[in-house]
């Protein structure tokens, strides 16, 4: 017999209670009390909604107030003593406080969600704090629910926070935690290791063997899943096969059925995507299923529903051919419960007929720019800036009144008219304020952009956009990742018209913006009948043509925004080096159709730039920004020498927190130790659409300040 579950599912809420709660809460508009109470209710509802949808198993625990990573720190009782004074430690390492700089954030693998970076030292004390999964066991259980809870294992837990060597350490409290689900009457409890579909060091594979010998030898515990995904688990596999526990969860999506035979086990099998918006073949996903040999088989998701929206009930606004593609959430918890039915049954269901595209992409070459040095001194004399040059990363503050403005043309009830308007006055304003900040190379703030990704999305053929399509991102701020569903293609110039008319209100150079194809397609929902490098190529071309618009349109500096190069590194390290040069080829065919003194800027966050700095050598670009004030040394010791201009963020612009200019020159200092004064940008981390105008302006103010101290120096 055969049972159906998922890995997890969203929690922001179907419209996005979540993010609303937080927010309400953390502006001291609600109580503590208050956003808990609509944790219950969003937990109630998912569960009632897979329940009733017919889901065999349900999870528990899979709910979080920002973050599961925290949530298990938390449980273990890794709280760094500094944050223990602060009003609601939880959120205190989340975000930070006025004196209290948060937790590090980082990308969760290969997607576009952000999990907290435990800190955990040789001295850290883990004590088991089991609060948080008992509760929510009780809780699905008073509504008439068995839960499986989830909780993130102890090989994941530790090698992203750096401290595989404090393993022994940590699986007392996994004991402990095992022995109090138990006595709770708990059947399963999920550990979750993705971790384990990367390379593993024959450290973390000796601590695979190790931790589930150790915790399956438990004298009292429920079943254990180990629950793998977003790839194949190659060695961990029969490491995992050898330990005591139940079930492993395989990842039959991106990963394949294993030739092992995986006897007294019950696999997990993830053969429903939850990494994508398409609907399963149940002809492929049966034969996947049929392939798996073990004793038992729960049909399964390929990882956590909280990558994907909720309902594509929700949206009204989609081409109905495509919506009879399409697949969220609930969609996809139907499916996994059809193909239990199926598999139980012993149906015989034919393959779908897979639509497979050709690709219609120029594979024309274009020619290179010119050598680097050329282009600089072409680019010195037609742009004359000072030495330390000063700018922004692009977006400044999103207002209110802004949103609410875009809101109220979906609506109908604000003209387009008026609304381009009040864009015009956002654009105005923006350059105001750093035209008299004294900023060098201005920007015009995106101030028409809802989202990065989904305002070009929304200009370009070939993707659909959704209403309600929310995905988190990181504790409150989501995005509604758009669905390439054909080939892509620019209509129009895109950005053209607000770069202008930024031009056209200052002297100083305004650099037009725009989003790198990598980065375009890695924040969408790529199509699943041609090879992403293929659409990503497509949408370089239609990024070339805008890149050419804004130079004959009097640009003289370009950016092209490529943050999530990182982010779509495969995860093994055998597929690498092929990403990384059609990922490189992608963004030099969208940037290298300009001029020589046209200045190509490229901008990237996440503070592991250097682990790909080989690669962001290779786009080419003349001045690159990156994230850098929270891993300061580690990300200039990288970077030395780097031979073309590079602006290392002098803040970070995820906290409220105004940095003074004593602390902005030091951190300037300190690069132009390592890199030559006249190729050094001065930059926050990243974008300030997240900030306010106040925090902007006083930020801002200091790091001018700053950067004209040390130009004295020079
Ligand atoms: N796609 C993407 N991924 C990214 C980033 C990014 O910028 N974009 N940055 C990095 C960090 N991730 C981030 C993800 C989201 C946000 C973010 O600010 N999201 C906003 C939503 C942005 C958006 O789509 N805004 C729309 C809709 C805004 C909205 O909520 N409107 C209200 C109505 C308007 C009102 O009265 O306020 C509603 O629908 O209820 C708009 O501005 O038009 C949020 O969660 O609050 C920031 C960083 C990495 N990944
Ligand atoms: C996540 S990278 C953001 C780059 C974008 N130009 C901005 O400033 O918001
Ligand atoms: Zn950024």
């Amino acid at each position: 017999m055969s049972s159906s579950t998922v890995l997890g599912y969203p929690r922001i809420g179907p419209n996005r209670e979540l993010k609303r709660a937080l927010e309400s809460y953390w502006d001291g508009r609600t109580t503590r009390r208050d956003l808990e109470e609509e944790g219950a209710r969003l937990r109630a509802a998912t569960w009632g909604r897979l329940a009733g949808l017919g889901l065999g198993e349900l999870p528990s625990n899979t709910f979080s107030f920002y973050d599961q990573v925290l949530d298990t720190a938390v449980l273990l009782g890794a709280v760094p003593e500094r944050y223990l004074a602060a009003d609601d430690p939880y959120f205190a390492m989340a975000r930070g406080t006025d004196g209290l700089a948060p937790l590090r954030m980082t990308k969760w693998f290969d997607t576009n969600y952000h999990y907290i970076v435990p800190e955990i030292g040789p001295k850290t004390v883990f004590t088991l704090d089991a609060a948080k999964p008992l509760a929510e066991v009780r809780e699905a259980r008073a509504l008439g629910h068995e839960t499986r809870p989830v909780v993130v294992g102890p090989v994941t837990f530790l090698s992203l926070s750096g401290a595989l060597e404090r393993l022994e350490d940590v699986l007392g409290p996994y004991e402990e935690l095992l022995a109090a689900l138990a006595r709770e009457e708990v059947a399963w409890v999920q550990l979750d290791e993705p971790a384990l579909v990367t390379d593993l060091t024959p450290a973390q594979l000796d601590a695979v063997r190790a931790a589930y010998s150790r915790l399956g030898a438990a004298p009292d515990r429920p079943k254990i899943l180990v629950a793998s995904y977003f790839g194949d688990l190659g060695p961990a596999l029969p490491a995992l096969a050898a330990t005591p526990v139940e079930g492993i969860g395989l990842d039959l999506v991106r990963g394949s059925v294993p030739e092992l035979a995986l006897d007294g086990k019950t696999v997990f099998a993830g053969v429903v995507s939850g990494r994508d918006v398409w609907r399963t073949d149940p002809g492929r996903a049966l034969e996947k299923l049929r392939g798996v040999r073990a004793d038992r088989i729960v049909v399964s998701t390929s990882c956590s529903l909280q990558h994907v929206p909720y309902d594509v009930a929700a949206e009204d606004g989609l081409e109905p051919a495509l919506v009879a593609r399409l697949a969220f959430a609930e969609q996809k918890v139907a499916e996994v419960v059809e193909l239990a039915r199926l598999l139980a049954d012993g149906a015989a269901v034919p393959f779908d007929e897979a639509p497979v595209a050709a690709a219609s992409v120029s594979q024309e070459a274009r020619p290179a720019r010119s050598p680097y040095p050329v282009r600089a001194a072409a680019q010195a004399g037609h742009l004359n800036l000072p030495p330390l040059p000063t700018t922004t990363i692009g977006s400044f503050p999103q207002t209110g009144e802004l949103r609410a403005a875009r809101a109220g043309v979906v609506a109908g009830a604000l003209a387009e008219d008026d609304y381009e308007k009040l864009v015009e006055r956002e654009i105005e304003h923006a350059i105001q304020v750093q035209e008299d900040l004294g900023l060098d190379v201005l920007v015009h703030g995106e101030p028409e952009r809802n989202d990065m990704v989904q305002y070009f999305a929304e200009h370009l053929d070939g993707f659909a956009v959704t209403k309600n399509g929310w995905v988190q991102s990181y504790g409150s701020r989501c995005t509604r990742p758009p669905i390439i569903h054909g080939d892509v293609r620019r209509p129009a110039p895109i950005t053209v018209r607000w770069s202008t008319y930024a031009q056209s209100l200052t002297d100083r150079p305004v650099k037009g913006m725009l989003t790198g194809p990598v980065t375009i397609v890695a924040w969408s929902f790529d199509r699943d009948d041609l090879p992403q490098r293929d659409v990503v190529f497509q949408v370089a071309d239609a990024i070339a043509e805008e890149v050419r618009d804004l130079e004959a349109a009097g640009l003289s500096v370009i950016q092209v925004d490529e943050p999530a190069l990182r982010e779509l590194l495969p995860l093994r390290a055998a597929e690498q080096p092929a990403y990384l040069e059609w990922a490189v080829a992608a963004y030099r065919r969208a940037t290298s159709v300009v001029a020589d003194r046209t200045q190509i800027h490229t901008h990237l966050c996440y503070s592991d730039a250097d682990q790909i700095l080989a690669a962001i050598d290779g786009l080419d670009a003349d001045v690159t920004t990156i994230e850098s004030a929270r891993s300061g040394r580690r990300i200039l010791d990288a970077v030395s020498g780097y031979s073309r201009g590079l602006g290392p963020g002098v803040y970070d612009i995820h906290s409220p927190r105004v940095p003074s200019a004593d602390e902005v020159e030091e951190r300037l200092a300190a690069t132009l130790k390592v890199l030559p004064g006249d190729r050094v940008w001065v930059n926050p981390d990243c974008g300030l659409k997240t900030r306010t105008y106040a925090q902007v302006e006083a930020s801002l103010g200091n790091v001018v300040e700053a950067a004209r101290r040390l130009r004295a120096t020079l």
